[in-house]
């Protein structure tokens, strides 16, 4: 059995030995035959897993081979031969002449049983085909449907304060210390419910409709005082107001601004409170105050610098996505928009311009055709207005009319806010000779603009900035003295 088993080792021993040689004289002939012959450089040949059962790697260096090279050329194969699993790289900064970057040379199998094709590439390893070679697939971008938030700018809201904690009625106990005394301590207090700005909120989407404060905790005896609970802050977006009963009880237009909303109970007393030189023993502990409770109505005015103001599909989207990085949805119908949008306008000197895309108005919105005038509050607090006019249409002028009457229905004197008139689609036939006419009807500046192909929209970039810096040299403006907000 031994001899058997010696004989099975020595045969290996031999076909691996064999094996190697037939790889050194494959490498010989072939590379120096083919690959090598335009060398300059010497020539190194690596082998970590030639032969089969070696462990250290085999080192071939031939320095002598193609006799004038100087550098050294590294050619690495961990398993050139039948058995190879592994793929095949050759790296060579200096092989082809005029080439830059390194080329990889692909083989999972060079010599005679090659399965798969040779790829030669000329690209770094850590390119997007190298990475899909290894199963790595590129990250999806999302899109603009995930990316689309549900926009509420109404809520009413319940809120419950917690309530106090009750206080401890005890007595001290010591061995050989009878009448020790009262010793039970006070309740915490109860936690406040606070409504904090925070400009990363965008909506009212995640306020929920009941707020429920935590409860302080109760006294102990040995004195020890119950602890007061944490107040609960509910985030809600820079622009919410706090109504009650139809009352305005807050406006919170600060970034970190905080309103309580309601106080939670006073912990109750122990009976250590009310010790007295009358009543040495209370048996008197009172237990914590209920929280406050209270129904409060939120509303979200979008605070922008510009609103963009003007009929259904008179390009207001459009014009937003041209000016600024915001993606509101486009579409050839109607009341595309249902939610303001705010994008974001940026200048050279870092200044930046909050421009906010109002949906469509019609004629007799106020009268609720349409979509309403309710979304208008978000006008309200814009520093300044762009009338949108889709100049494709006969007599364009009649829309700034519609538009200015519709806006002071909801607020008197809301269209003589500091204004720009917008006429757009100035790349479709008609419409030069519109502009013409509208210039005659209306005194202001009229900016001609094509939001599809951008015409013209650096002169509307640089007429925003003219509006916000007029805005900033005027602090108070229209809407109740609010102060101007930095986005
Ligand atoms: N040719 C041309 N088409 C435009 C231009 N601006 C917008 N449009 C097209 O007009 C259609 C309506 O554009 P929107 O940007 O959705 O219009 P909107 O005013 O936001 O419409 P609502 O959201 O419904 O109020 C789309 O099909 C746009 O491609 C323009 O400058 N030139
Ligand atoms: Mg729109």
């Amino acid at each position: 059995m031994l001899n058997t088993l010696a004989k099975v080792q020595k045969q290996r021993l031999f076909v691996q030995e064999m094996s190697g040689v037939f790889a050194q004289v494959c490498v010989m002939y072939e590379l120096k035959a083919v690959w090598l012959a335009a060398q300059r450089t010497p020539t190194v040949i690596r082998n970590t897993g030639w032969l089969a059962a070696q462990r250290t790697p085999t080192v071939i260096r031939n320095t002598g081979w193609l006799a004038p090279q100087r550098t050294p050329t590294v050619i690495r194969n961990n398993g050139w031969l039948a058995a190879q699993r592994t793929p095949t790289v050759i790296r060579n900064t200096d092989w082809l002449a005029p080439q830059r970057t390194p080329t990889v040379i692909r083989n999972t199998g060079w010599l005679a049983p090659q399965r798969t094709p040779t790829v030669i590439r000329n690209v770094s390893t850590s390119c997007p085909m190298y990475a899909q070679s290894r199963g790595v697939t590129k990250k999806k971008e999302l899109s603009e449907k995930q990316l689309t938030r549900y926009f509420v700018d109404h809520r009413r809201v319940k809120l419950h304060a917690g309530a106090g904690g009750k206080g401890a009625c005890t007595f001290h106990s010591e061995p050989r210390k009878e009448w020790g005394g009262p010793d039970g301590g006070n309740g915490g207090n109860g936690g406040n419910i606070t409504l904090k700005v925070d400009r990363r909120v965008k909506s009212l989407a995640q306020v929920a409709p009941i707020y429920k404060g935590d409860d302080g905790e109760a006294g102990g005896s040995k004195n020890c005082y119950g602890r007061n609970a944490d107040t609960t802050h509910i985030p809600v977006p820079l622009g919410t107001l706090v109504k009650e009963q139809g009352e305005t009880v807050a406006d919170l237009s600060q970034q970190g601004q905080e309103f309580v909303a309601v106080f939670g109970g006073a912990g109750g007393k122990g009976n250590r409170f009310f010790l007295s030189n009358e009543n040495r023993a209370p048996m008197t502990a009172t237990p914590g105050e209920k929280g406050q409770e209270r129904v409060l109505q939120l509303e979200l005015r979008t605070m922008a610098h510009a609103g963009l103001v003007g009929f259904p599909n008179a390009g207001k989207s459009s014009l937003l996505r041209a000016i600024s990085n915001a993606r509101p949805a486009v579409a050839a119908y109607p009341f595309t928009t249902l939610n303001p949008h705010v994008g974001i306008v940026k200048y050279r000197d870092h200044e930046q311009v909050a421009v906010a895309d109002i949906p469509g108005i019609i004629r007799g919105a106020h009268l609720n055709r349409g979509l309403g005038i309710s979304f208008l509050r978000h006008v309200e607090r814009c520093r300044f207005l762009l009338f949108v006019l889709d100049m494709s249409s006969p007599e364009p002028w009649m829309q700034l009319q519609y538009l200015r009457y519709e806006l002071d229905q909801y607020e008197p004197g809301l269209s003589r806010r500091p204004h720009a008139i917008v006429a757009n689609k100035m790349d479709l036939p008609g419409s030069r000779v519109n502009l013409e006419a509208l210039r005659d009807h209306v005194k202001q500046r009229v900016i001609p603009v094509s939001a599809l192909t951008g015409l013209n929209a650096e002169e509307l970039v640089l007429h925003l900035r003219e509006l916000y810096d007029g805005y900033l040299q005027t602090p108070v403006l229209g809407g109740g003295g609010d102060k101007p907000t930095r986005w």
